[in-house]
């Protein structure tokens, strides 16, 4: 997999969805299917958008003890799915289950990611909120450490960490990174942020962009102006 942009299908429902790629006449985005839309509509959105053709980071964010989430994984197994996704990078076994639950009678699995730390959060609000009194590149580092070390495929970090955790984890250990805006663009609840042209820059292998192109008046110019930044 090569570096691409990847649309955040944040809609709360099937239609709104489909209505959506269905703009799309010329080319196929990689996309992202989270909680709102998995949530509204089930597994069935997840094998309707891949009988499209489209590449999908379905983005459940497991977090529970080993067994659950091993448990969990292996029903997700049964999609065709290209990345799934684990909050957080926390404990070797949970993430060891993960990759157990998720690998199929065949030996073939989606790659596993798992969150750092949020893009929404900020060293203010981690030191406040959660309590975390270490600066944000290392606690980001260290989940990314702790994801390599169980043999994870990368994680989901803000651009700005990107090339930090490529020189600790490796240039093929994958970082998928939200938080991306335009230049012109609003943040919304984004907080640690970067253009597309800067997230190239730092390293980053896939951008997951959402709203910027979603809420966009034209989506598919929004999306060639992310990918003609990022991948150019
Ligand atoms: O796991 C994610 O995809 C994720 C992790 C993270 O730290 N920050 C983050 O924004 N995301 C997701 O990335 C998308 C970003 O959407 P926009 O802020 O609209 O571009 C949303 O679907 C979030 O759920």
């Amino acid at each position: 997999m090569g570096k691409d942009v990847i649309v955040a299908l944040d809609f709360d429902s099937k239609e709104k969805t489909l209505a959506f790629l269905d703009r799309f006449t010329e080319e196929k985005p990689f996309v992202k299917i989270g909680m709102e839309l998995f949530y509204a509509e089930g597994p069935s959105i997840v094998r309707e958008i891949r009988a499209r053709g489209h590449k999908i980071f379905l983005d459940l964010k497991l977090h529970d003890i080993p067994n659950t989430v091993k448990k969990a994984m292996a029903a997700l197994s049964a999609l065709d799915v290209d990345i799934v996704n684990l909050h957080a990078a926390g404990t070797a076994a949970m993430m060891t289950a993960a990759l157990e639950g998720l690998t199929r009678p065949d030996g073939t699995r989606p790659l596993l990611i798992a969150v750092t730390q949020l893009t929404s959060t900020d060293q203010e609000s981690m030191e406040r909120e959660l309590l975390i009194h270490v600066p944000m590149e290392k606690v980001v580092l260290h989940y990314a450490e702790n994801a390599a070390a169980a043999g994870l495929d990368g994680v989901v970090c803000s651009p700005m960490e990107a090339g930090v955790v490529h020189e600790r984890c490796g240039k093929d250990f994958l970082t998928v990174t939200p938080g991306v805006r335009f230049a012109d663009g609003d943040a919304g609840d984004q907080k640690r942020v970067t253009t597309p042209a800067k997230a190239k820059e730092l390293g980053s292998d896939y951008i997951v962009v959402g709203r910027p192109i979603t809420q966009a008046e034209d989506p598919v110019a929004a999306y060639r102006r992310c990918r003609e930044e990022f991948v150019g």
